[in-house]
């Protein structure tokens, strides 16, 4: 089985699945996102880490056509993405940070939906309803309505409606929070299985051990800024630059999570715990 590519420098002949110059989203006065440059190679599994506000969820949303940017330019699979948004996507598939499901249908009435518009004839749509429903575990929620779904089965629907199509580029903004382990290492195998069969997923994710576990790429944004880009090794290697007096052993032991904090460095707005709220019993 080939290794999916770590760099895009290292396929220079391949045309990324994503791309971005100078990405920029201002709301108001406050740059959430400031000219950012990206660039994921077909058959990565992307992460994009960040700590709260620091504009991750922005910047998918603008990759997906969500929101417009202020400036700069984005490419996906070769296309300009703000030129033609249609054709874009066609081949993408997002779960975005705030689901965006349709309460008032069941499960199976909102996937033969969004496979329909994606233009699947009715025969494909209702199978993979069908696959999809089984694989996630919602095959026996015949009757509920949407509306009345647990945060976790919202999520997991939200996952089978992003892939009915077969997308090339898949988008998860928080896919793992709120599904249960069962359900988490399904999900795993589901996206590796992806990855295995060519396509390119971007994700976001605060839980550090999963993403450190299934991405062969990460960047991390903080302040709007992105301030790292590379594989895990790169990461640690920019770390270990960074503290030489350091021995060669913190190459290996180097988590993603030790990697993060040193990256992003101490918040002003974090919560310490060594700062004790008295009044709390
Ligand atoms: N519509 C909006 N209007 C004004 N400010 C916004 C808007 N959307 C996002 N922001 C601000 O942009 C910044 C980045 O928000 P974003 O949701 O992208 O962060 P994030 O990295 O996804 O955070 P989290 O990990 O907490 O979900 C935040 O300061 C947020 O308050």
């Amino acid at each position: 089985m080939p290794t999916p590519p770590t760099s895009a420098v290292c396929f220079p002949h391949m045309v990324p699945a994503l791309s971005t110059t100078g990405l920029t989203r201002r709301f108001g006065d406050f740059i959430a996102v400031q000219d950012v440059n990206l660039t994921v190679a077909p058959g990565q599994f992307f992460g994009f880490l960040g700590p709260n506000g620091a504009g991750k969820s922005t910047t998918i949303k603008m990759l997906t056509g969500l929101l417009a940017p202020t400036s700069g330019s984005i490419q996906i699979l070769g296309l300009d993405a703000i030129a033609n948004p249609i054709e874009v996507k066609r081949q993408i598939g997002v779960v975005p940070e705030g689901l965006a499901l349709f309460g008032r249908l069941t499960a199976a009435e909102y996937l033969r939906f969004v496979g329909r518009m994606y233009g699947l004839d009715q025969a494909t749509t209702g199978t993979r309803t069908t696959e999809l429903l089984e694989f996630m575990g919602l095959a026996g929620e015949t009757k509920k309505l949407i509306t009345d779904f647990s945060h976790g089965m919202q999520k997991k629907l939200a996952l089978a409606a992003a892939v009915i199509h077969g997308p090339r580029i898949l988008f998860l903004d928080e896919p793992f929070e709120g599904v249960d382990a069962i359900a988490s290492g399904t999900l795993k195998a589901m996206l590796q299985g992806m990855i295995t069969r060519g396509a390119t997923i971007f994700l976001t994710s605060h839980v550090l051990e999963i993403v450190e576990r299934l991405c062969t790429h990460i960047a991390i944004i903080d302040r709007g800024h992105l301030i790292a880009n590379g594989s895990l090794e790169e990461l640690r290697a920019g770390v270990q630059a960074r503290n030489p007096e350091d021995n060669g052993s913190i190459k290996q032991t180097l988590t993603l999570e030790q990697i993060f904090l040193s990256v992003v460095g101490s918040d002003p707005t974090a919560v310490h715990p060594e700062q004790e709220l008295s009044w709390l019993g």
